[in-house]
């Protein structure tokens, strides 16, 4: 028998893949499947691509999610700044719970918080691993999160009257930075995966929740339909404007800032509060782990516009192009 100390440690949740009910095996043995980039496979369900864990968090979601009119949803494609903007929607959303501390910027939760375990994913943590959260705790408006292309989301956030905020990001600096993390994910015994094998996945859509273009695409068609219902944003336009755009949300969400507030400089205090430089330093974003196994430092990497450059070839950047012009130029969205 081997001692306690012996045993192997039992792999991050984000990794295992046992731990699904019987509806959600007999559907992933029906759908299209490709290797993966941190788990073993990705599936496509509704038109997306998913990890068998991440499915079933999908298909619990979509079954036991109830919307309410107040409730704040951000919906991101993958590494587009969804850690950033947790933090900005979070400190926007609940100002008035702790003014003292935006000021002070000492006691505030985002110090001793991940941003993603304030503003919970749905599929990925809440109805993650089957689970019914019990969501009586959360005080209106409630933040929730997810990635989940349109379609995909649960019906109650179509037909209620709760807000989303879209965000995306340029497609070269999405994958370069989705080909980092994803490496960092992957056990070290099986080494990381090659840029280019990668890079090729993505263009042909084959990524976490990808396509790509199909997921930027679909909101972005359906914030010009419904521009009081979501709110398109890019990461390029936030970092250029930052403060410009947390007023556009403030309003969007119905949270405007004040004159006083404005006289006090709280839109430069919550910008400051959910900077990477701030964020990146503090101890819990160092040395923390999420419930599902990811370090918190594996969300902040340089936080830039345009590192695609230090990794793509002139050919990469071609076929990204491509691909982009072809998809989305048409429907006036470019990146
Ligand atoms: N505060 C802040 N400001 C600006 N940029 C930030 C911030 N926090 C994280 N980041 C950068 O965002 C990238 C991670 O994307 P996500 O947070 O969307 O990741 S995830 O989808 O939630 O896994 C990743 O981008 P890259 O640095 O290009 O890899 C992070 O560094």
């Amino acid at each position: 028998m081997p001692t306690s100390h012996e045993l192997p440690l039992s792999p991050p949740k984000y990794l295992q893949e046992d731990d699904i009910t019987q509806e959600c095996r007999e559907l992933l043995s029906s759908l299209p499947k490709e290797k993966g980039w941190v788990a073993s496979h990705l599936y496509q369900y509704q038109g997306f691509w998913h990890p068998s864990r991440q499915l079933q968090g999908v298909l619990s979601c979509q079954q036991g999610f109830q919307a309410q009119d107040t409730d704040i949803h951000l919906v991101t494609t993958p590494k587009s700044g969804t850690t950033w903007l947790k933090a900005i929607l979070f400190a926007l959303v609940n100002r008035a719970q702790y003014p003292n501390d935006i000021t002070s910027q000492q006691q505030h939760p985002l110090h001793a918080n991940n941003p993603h375990d304030l503003v919970p994913f749905l599929e990925l943590k809440l109805y993650a691993d089957n689970h019914v959260p019990d969501l009586t705790s959360f005080t209106s408006p409630r933040l929730f999160s997810t990635h989940l292309p349109p379609l995909s989301l649960p019906e109650s956030i179509k037909c209620s009257a709760c807000k989303l905020v879209y965000l995306c990001r340029n497609p070269k600096d999405t994958f370069v930075s989705l080909w980092h993390f994803t490496n960092k994910l992957r056990p070290k015994d099986i080494g990381t995966n090659s840029l280019e094998d990668t890079f090729d996945r993505f263009c042909r859509g084959v990524s976490l929740y990808g396509p790509f273009w199909d997921h930027v695409l679909g909101y972005w068609k359906e914030s010009l339909e419904n521009p009081g219902k979501i709110l398109f944003l890019k990461y390029e336009e936030m970092k250029e404007k930052p403060d410009e755009h947390l007023r556009r949300i403030a309003q969007f969400l119905g949270y405007p800032f004040s004159p006083e507030e404005e006289k006090l400089g709280l839109v430069d205090e919550i910008l400051g509060l959910c900077s990477f430089d701030t964020l990146s330093k503090l101890e819990v974003n160092k040395s923390g782990k999420l419930l599902s196994g990811e370090e918190n430092k594996t969300f902040f990497r340089r936080g830039e516009v345009g590192d695609w450059k230090n990794f793509l070839s002139a050919e990469m950047e071609d076929r990204l192009d491509q691909i982009s012009e072809q998809k989305l130029h048409k429907f006036g969205l470019k990146f």
